[in-house]
C-alpha cells in the first residue's frame, strides 16, 4: 500500500537583506529578544502536521549555529542568487533525504517571522482536499495605484480581485519542482510558477500580521507584535 504524502516545511533564509538596511542578512537580526529566523522556526515548530523543516542557508553563512542553537531540524547551505534558486536548491535536498514526489512541501519565507501555526493548520486544511495545492494571502483593502518614474500616480488598479501573496506556500514536491524549473529566477513565489503551469492555485485568508520584513521600519513593527499575547 502507498504510504499517504507527508507534509515538510521548507525555509528559504539565504538572503542579503539589502532593503533592510541592517548591515547584514535581516534572518539574524534580533527581534524581541531572539534573531527573526528563530521566530520563524518556533512557529513551524509548533505545527505537529509537520514532519521536518528544512532551512535552506547561504553556502557561506556562519551565523545559524549560534542564531538558533540546538536546532533539531534539516538544514542545507544551498541557497542561490535568487529565492527561486535557493528554493529549488532545497527541493533537490529533500529528495536527497527521502521525501517523495507526491508528499506536499510548505514554503515558507524566513523573513516571515510573525508566522501563527494556526494559519499554517488553515492552510493544510484547505489544501489537503485539493490536488493542486495554495498559499496564504490577504485581500487588499488599500486603493491601489500604479506609479511612473517620477513617483506620481500613473492608474488607479482596480483592487476588487486583488490579494497580497504571503506564504507558506503549499503545494506537492513534484508538482513545484517542474514549476519552479520551468520559470528560473522569475518566480518571485511558488504560486506565480504553478500558475504559469495553468493550474490556480488556493487562496487561504491569514492576516495581514503575517507581513514579510522587509524595510528598516518592519523590525520595529514585528518587535512591537511579537510581544507576548499580542498576536495570540
Ligand atoms: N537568494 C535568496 C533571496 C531570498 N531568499 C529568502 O527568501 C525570503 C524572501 O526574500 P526577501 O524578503 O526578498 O529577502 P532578501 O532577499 O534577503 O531581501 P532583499 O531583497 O531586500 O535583499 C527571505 O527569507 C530570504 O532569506 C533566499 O533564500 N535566497
Ligand atoms: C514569496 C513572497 O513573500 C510572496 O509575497 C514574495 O514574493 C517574496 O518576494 P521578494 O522578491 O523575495 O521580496
Amino acid at each position: 500500500m502507498t504510504p499517504p504524502p507527508r507534509l515538510f516545511a521548507l525555509v528559504p533564509a539565504a538572503g542579503v537583506g539589502e532593503r533592510s538596511g541592517a548591515g547584514m542578512p535581516k534572518q539574524y537580526v534580533d527581534i524581541a529578544g531572539r534573531p527573526m529566523l528563530a521566530h520563524t522556526l518556533a512557529a513551524l515548530a509548533a505545527v505537529p502536521r509537520l514532519a521536518q523543516t528544512l532551512v535552506v542557508l547561504s553556502p557561506q553563512d556562519d551565523r545559524f549555529e549560534a542564531a538558533v542553537p540546538g536546532y533539531a531540524g534539516w538544514l542545507a547551505r544551498v541557497g542561490g542568487a535568487s529565492r527561486a534558486e535557493s528554493v529549488l536548491g532545497g527541493l533537490a535536498e529533500l529528495r536527497r533525504r527521502g521525501v517523495g514526489e507526491g508528499d506536499w512541501v510548505l514554503v515558507h519565507d524566513a523573513a516571515r517571522c510573525l508566522l501563527r501555526p494556526e494559519w499554517v493548520d488553515a492552510l493544510i486544511d484547505a489544501c489537503l482536499p485539493d490536488a493542486v495545492g495554495g498559499l496564504l494571502a490577504q485581500p487588499v483593502a488599500d486603493t491601489l495605484k500604479a506609479g511612473d518614474a517620477q513617483g506620481r500616480v500613473a492608474a488607479t488598479i482596480d483592487r476588487r480581485d486583488k490579494w497580497a501573496a504571503q506564504t507558506p506556500q503549499m503545494f506537492r514536491l513534484g508538482l513545484v519542482e517542474r514549476a519552479l524549473t520551468a520559470m528560473g529566477a522569475a518566480a518571485t513565489d511558488e504560486a506565480s510558477a504553478v500558475e504559469a503551469l495553468g493550474l490556480a492555485p488556493q487562496l487561504v485568508r491569514a492576516s495581514m500580521a503575517n507581513f514579510k520584513v522587509t524595510w528598516p521600519e518592519d523590525f520595529a513593527l514585528a518587535g512591537r507584535l511579537l510581544q507576548p499575547g499580542c498576536l495570540a
